[in-house]
């Protein structure tokens, strides 16, 4: 937003140079934006040392009839909701009249910047997003709020993380100058994002949220909002009347189970919407399966019709007689029909997804299968090239096995089809919730408000190490066991503590609780990386010098491997690690390597070792009854994963997951047991099994696998490199010091 001259006559004088002044107890250091309410700044809480976003309202929107008062009751209102999906607001208050709400500071960008962009958004992406957008206003809902102003303005994505953030929950009310408590007024805001209760002059309830993400959805999904009018009054006629473009008319991307999805939110009624916040979860997890098994189909269908292929093709050498193949890709799944869904990763050329794409992206080379083929036998040939010389005349007649080839194909292919159509859901053997894992930034976020923490919660290395934990077979390891450290000196020390000097600090805050506000600028902020266990002063001399090697260092590398997955997941933000739902059976490895020669270590003199991984998503609730096993692998293939990729991404089916992990070793484990798990910021693996094994360790790198999960199916999900190089996978090493 551009940002002329202004005046910010609210402000006192500045303290120090280059802040714009200060407002309260709050540096202003500059501003970040502007809305219909007032400024935004970026700003220093100088009572709890933390960066924050400050929102204060301009003089105009203050100065009309009870705005000033519902604005403090609305942001504290929503102060009250603790989600992670939900901005996390530090304190509301007033000073010489004017009304400010410190916020966390957000990293990233709003949707609407995102959509300026105009990239193509995948499905499953959508579906994530929404699920996000929809945890976090259930969390609001059973608070009594509506939001009222959902658009992509007020969805904040987060860097790395992709988290979604809420911002600016039940304010579109308060700056409503003549709005009345039921939230009828007088109508304001974008008309793209007015609801037909608006143009009724209804009541708005949950439901009207749930009908504005509707919009936020179709507009993600085509770059067009469903109904689009230039001023209020013909918008207001528009959403009575008229009918939204079918979804899918506009981006036949999009499956239909989601554009129907879509379309139900953007009812007319309220009544013919999802009930609530939590129903369009449920259903949006129903949607996904569906998609996903819709694509593991097509996916199928697609295999089957390339090996009918080589048969015929054999057959069709063996009698060195011409056969037109586009009959057979004319059977194969309609280029319009969801079989053509983008699948989640974006297929690298020559990557197995990229083989598996239906007729429309011939394989380049890669079986299915991920196992390179000869190109020649894995492409399908264009029609008529498996002509010796001409054409085939017309009335040459087919051979009686390549007519029988054909006619089992047909057959097969109408009932994979009919089951294609028929089917209910996902397969009983697929993961439920988990969508495919380039997407999965954000999507295990609690759907259930966030425990009330205690008044002086844990640090993160509190949290993380007492009870999450738990080496086996590890008795007891003088030095690598941190688990009973203090504080260390540079984590976070004061976000989570109310500000007692504060004369409107309404609201206890959550901060660190849901993860540290990561300030862009300037003040050296904390983070809760893996290395914050180390900080802890020594107890006595110690002789070995402290090592953090993380997965960027040298050939380090970070992936994910899935079972039947057929792209490389090495490049994505998170890595996931997961059971498949009710066997318990593994489907998602995490593996690891560390380069300790890029970073000048010897194996040799290695004594003690932690493994640390940041979660994704501090404090994981769903993380009960989680078991994660530690293996190491070494010999051959621990250097150089088997057949990994330019990005050091690997595909199960090369990796030694396929194997099985059983003839590995298992250096550690860590398991949910404890109430304390909830908070946990970073997993640890610690065993002195470990550091022999580093020890022993052959190659310049070591290797490492992580398997386990719940038998729930939840993923348990780690920022990887990609997202975070400072949070990326770290191993804390105890190196013996070089002698004098
Ligand atoms: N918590 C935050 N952290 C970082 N930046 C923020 C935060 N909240 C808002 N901003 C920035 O400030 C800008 C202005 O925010 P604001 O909420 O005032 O405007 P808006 O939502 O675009 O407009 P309106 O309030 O009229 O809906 C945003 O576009 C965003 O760039």
């Amino acid at each position: 937003m551009p940002k002329t001259a202004t005046n910010y006559d609210f402000l006192d004088a500045p303290t120090q140079d280059g802040d714009l002044g200060m407002l309260g107890s709050y540096r202003i250091l500059g501003e970040l934006g502007r809305g219909g309410m007032g400024y935004v700044f970026r700003a220093i809480d100088t009572v709890l040392e933390r960066p924050v976003a400050l929102k204060v309202m301009n003089k105009k929107v203050a100065s009309t009839p009870n705005s000033r008062d519902r604005f403090l009751q609305e942001a504290r209102a929503m102060a009250a909701v603790h989600h992670d999906n939900v901005v996390v607001i530090f304190e509301v208050g007033t000073h010489g009249g004017t009304p400010f709400m410190a916020m966390e500071m957000l990293r990233g960008e709003t949707l609407e910047a995102i959509n300026k962009k105009k990239e193509h958004r995948q499905y499953d992406r959508v579906i994530d997003y929404a699920r996000q957008i929809a945890r976090g206003l259930g969390a609001a809902h059973a608070k009594g709020i509506v939001h009222r102003d959902i658009k992509p303005a007020n969805i904040w994505v987060e860097e790395g993380t992709e988290r979604i953030k809420i911002l600016d929950f039940g304010l579109a009310l308060a700056t409503s100058p003549d709005a009345d408590a039921s939230g009828v007024g007088s109508v304001c805001g974008t008309p793209g994002y007015l609801t037909p209760e608006q143009a009724r002059s209804d009541p708005l309830d949950d439901r009207s949220d749930l009908y504005s993400l509707g919009v936020v959805l179709y507009e993600m999904c085509t770059g067009k909002l469903p109904t689009s009018q230039p001023a209020i009054p013909q918008q207001l006629v528009a959403l009575l009347t008229g009918s939204p473009t079918p979804l899918r008319e506009l981006n036949p991307d999009i499956p239909q189970p989601l554009a129907d999805l879509i379309h139900q939110l953007l009812a007319k009624e309220p009544r013919d919407r999802p009930a609530n916040a939590a129903a369009l979860e449920a259903q949006l997890d129903v949607v996904a399966r569906e998609c996903e098994a819709k694509s593991e189909t097509a996916v199928s269908l697609s295999k089957l019709q390339l090996s009918l292929k080589e048969v015929v093709d054999k057959q069709d050498d063996a009698k060195t007689e011409s056969f037109d193949m586009a009959a057979f890709d004319d059977l194969a799944v309609p280029a319009t029909a969801p079989a053509a869904f983008p699948s989640s990763p974006t297929p690298k050329p020559g990557s197995g997804a990229a083989a598996n794409r239906p007729a429309a992206s011939p394989p380049t080379g890669t079986h299915p299968s991920g196992k390179h083929q000869p190109a020649a036998a894995a492409r399908p040939a264009p029609a008529g090239s498996k002509t010796k010389g001409s054409p085939a005349p017309e009335s040459q007649p087919l051979s009686p096995v390549v007519w029988m080839g054909a006619g089992i194909l047909v057959t097969l292919l109408l009932v994979l089809g009919l089951l294609w159509f028929i089917l209910p859901g996902q397969p009983e053997n697929t993961v439920s919730v988990v969508p495919p894992a380039e997407d999965l930034g954000n999507a295990e976020s609690s759907p259930a408000p966030r425990p009330t923490p205690a008044p002086t919660p844990p640090t993160p290395t509190e949290k993380a190490a007492p009870s999450s934990s738990r080496s086996t077979p590890a008795k007891s390891e003088p030095r690598s066991s941190n688990e009973n450290r203090t504080r260390a000196p540079r984590e976070p020390s004061a976000p989570d503590t109310p500000a007692p000097t504060q004369p409107n600090a309404s609201i206890a805050t959550e901060s660190t609780d849901v993860e540290m506000p990561v300030e862009t600028t300037p003040e050296p902020l904390t983070e809760p990386d893996v290395a914050a266990v180390e900080q802890e002063p020594a107890e006595q001399p110690d002789p070995t010098e402290r090592v953090k090697v993380n997965t960027t260092a040298g050939i380090g590398a970070d992936s994910t491997v899935r079972e039947d997955y057929e792209s490389s997941l090495g490049t994505k933000p998170i890595l996931l690690v997961q059971k498949r739902k009710g066997d318990g059976e593994d489907k998602q490895h995490v593996h690891l390597r560390f380069d300790l020669q890029a970073a000048g270590v010897s194996h040799a003199d290695v004594q003690q070792a932690r493994l640390g991984m940041v979660l994704s998503i501090p404090g994981h609730e769903k993380l009960h009854d989680t078991t994660l096993n530690l293996y190491g692998f070494d010999a051959k293939g621990a250097d150089r994963w088997r057949e990994e990729d330019g990005n050091r991404a690997i595909l199960w089916e090369n990796s030694i997951s396929r194997e099985g992990l059983d003839s590995l070793p298992l250096l550690a484990q860590w398991s949910s047991e404890g109430p304390e798990y909830a908070n946990a910021q970073v997993v640890f693996f610690s065993s002195p099994e470990l550091a022999e094994f580093i020890r022993k360790a052959t190659g310049n790198s070591v290797s490492f696998v992580i398997s386990g999960g719940n038998l729930e199916g939840t993923a348990v999900r780690f920022i990887s490199k990609e997202a975070d190089a400072a949070k990326a996978p770290t191993l804390l090493l105890s190196v013996a010091a070089p002698s004098e």
